[in-house]
Formats: C-alpha cells, sequence, structure tokens
C-alpha cells in the first residue's frame, strides 16, 4: 500500500462537509480513478492526499504510516503531483530545465542536468527543450513538461487532477498513451482524477465514486463502469455523451 485514506472526513470553514468517512486505498501497480459530479469532493480530496490540508478526521497513511514530521520527506519525494491547466501551473519566468528541476531543488536532491534531460526524454520532449521558456510550447507539450517536473525524482505516486482535460482530443490521446507507458516502465502508480470515463477506462484499473463528499462505490474499474450498483454511478455513467 503506497497511501491509503482511512475513515477521512474533511470541513471547509463554511457549508457542509466537503468529505465524510472517505477510506481508499492506493497500492503499487493500482492505478485509481476518483471520480463524481462537481462538487463531490475530488480535488479537496487530493490536497489532503498531498498534504496540502489536513484532515478533519481519520488519518492520511503513506506506506502504512500517519503523515507525521518524521516521515514527509520520504513521502514528498514519493508524491508529485500534475494538474488540469498546463498554462498556470508553469512559471513563465524560468525557464523549463529550471522548472522541472524544482522538486530537486526542494527535496535538497542534486539538480543534476543529466536528470532534468532525463525526464525530458521520458516525456517525448528533447533536450533542447531544457533552454527554452513555458510560451514557446503548445498545452500538450507544456502537459509533458508538467509531467517531466512530477517525474524527475522517481517518485512512486503521481496524483493527477484531469490532466487532460484542458487539452484536444488528439492531443489527450497521446498524453494517456504517455501516462500509461511511465506506469509501465517506471514503476508508477496513478491516482487519477477525471470526468472523462473513456480515460478511466483507459489508465484506472480501480474506481472510485464520489458523491457529495462520500464514497458511494468503488472497485474494478470494468465492474464499476461495466455494472453499477449504485444511482448515482449509473446517473454518472448515462450522462456521458454517446458517439452516434
Ligand atoms: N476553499 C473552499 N472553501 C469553502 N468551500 C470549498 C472550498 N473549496 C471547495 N469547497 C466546497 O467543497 C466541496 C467539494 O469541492 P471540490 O472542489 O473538492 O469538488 P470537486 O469534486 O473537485 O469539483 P470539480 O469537479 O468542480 O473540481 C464543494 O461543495 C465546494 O463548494
Amino acid at each position: 500500500m503506497i497511501l491509503s485514506a482511512d475513515r477521512v472526513g474533511f470541513a471547509y470553514r463554511t457549508g457542509r462537509p466537503a468529505l465524510t468517512d472517505v477510506s481508499l486505498d492506493v497500492r503499487a501497480g493500482r492505478n485509481v480513478a476518483l471520480v463524481g459530479e462537481s462538487g463531490a469532493g475530488k480535488t479537496t480530496l487530493l490536497r489532503l492526499l498531498l498534504g496540502l490540508t489536513r484532515p478533519t478526521s481519520g488519518t492520511i497513511r503513506y506506506d502504512g504510516n500517519p503523515l507525521a514530521r518524521g516521515n514527509l520527506r520520504d513521502y514528498r519525494r514519493a508524491v508529485q503531483a500534475v494538474f488540469q491547466d498546463p498554462y498556470s501551473s508553469l512559471d513563465p519566468r524560468q525557464r523549463i530545465g529550471r522548472i522541472v528541476a524544482e522538486p530537486l531543488r526542494g527535496l535538497g536532491l542534486d539538480t543534476d542536468p543529466a536528470r532534468v534531460a532525463d525526464a525530458l526524454d521520458a516525456v517525448g520532449l528533447p533536450a533542447d527543450t531544457a533552454g527554452r521558456y513555458p510560451h514557446e510550447f503548445s498545452g500538450g507539450q507544456r502537459q509533458r513538461i508538467a509531467i517531466a517536473r512530477a517525474i524527475v525524482g522517481n517518485p512512486r505516486l503521481l496524483l493527477a487532477d484531469e490532466p487532460v482535460s484542458a487539452l484536444d482530443l488528439t492531443t489527450r490521446v497521446r498524453i494517456v498513451d504517455l501516462l500509461a507507458s511511465l506506469c509501465a516502465e517506471r514503476d508508477l502508480t496513478i491516482l487519477l482524477v477525471s470526468h472523462d470515463l473513456g480515460v478511466v477506462a483507459e489508465l484506472c484499473e480501480h474506481t472510485a465514486v464520489l458523491e457529495h463528499g462520500r464514497l458511494v462505490e468503488q472497485g474494478d474499474t470494468a465492474s464499476v463502469l461495466g455494472a453499477p450498483s449504485h444511482p448515482y454511478t449509473r446517473k454518472l455513467l448515462s450522462s456521458v455523451p454517446r458517439l452516434p
């Protein structure tokens, strides 16, 4: 088990609780999808799993141990994130080489340019990318840069919040293929938040369904999407636009 949420609850200062009694395990080699309507609490759960926010109740565990000052360093190295918008997630004033090396600097690791070059190569970008600036790249290329930054320290787990939803269809397919090959080649596991059930089916073995901050269903993706047992999951599936 890499990361787990055990009966986690979270409430913002106002409104009803954003998460109630959420238990979810992420095991090595078994990608997990988190699906649910807008406002269901997906981003909130991701922020808790990233350690950006602390749960109001329950426990987040890394390698079986509750997150605590003593083990945060291993955890920070092992768990990286990619977000939806590749335009706002890269600092426009910094060269790509510096952007990609950022997690290494943050962790006090060696920022050897060879490691940056290796990460850029792994996401299919040429080595000269390092000397250029974000505005010189398309949305899909920027998302590759964001992924290079996430994998440069060889993490075990990638938390990806709608990583392809800002991209056009062809680019989307390419980035999904890239994520799938990184999982296969680098012992990487993904926890994916996505509205796109096609992407979920492509990348994730396990699917968890959130409704109003509660997990209403989880299990093998094929079972959850193929024969959903909860009415909310059926509703989610029926709202997917079908191709003619
Ligand atoms: N900073 C905040 N302060 C107060 N309430 C918040 C805050 N952020 C989110 N919420 C509320 O918490 C609930 C869960 O929001 P969250 O963003 O986690 O949902 P989501 O499933 O990620 O939605 P989306 O798919 O639209 O991103 C919503 O009711 C939202 O209004």
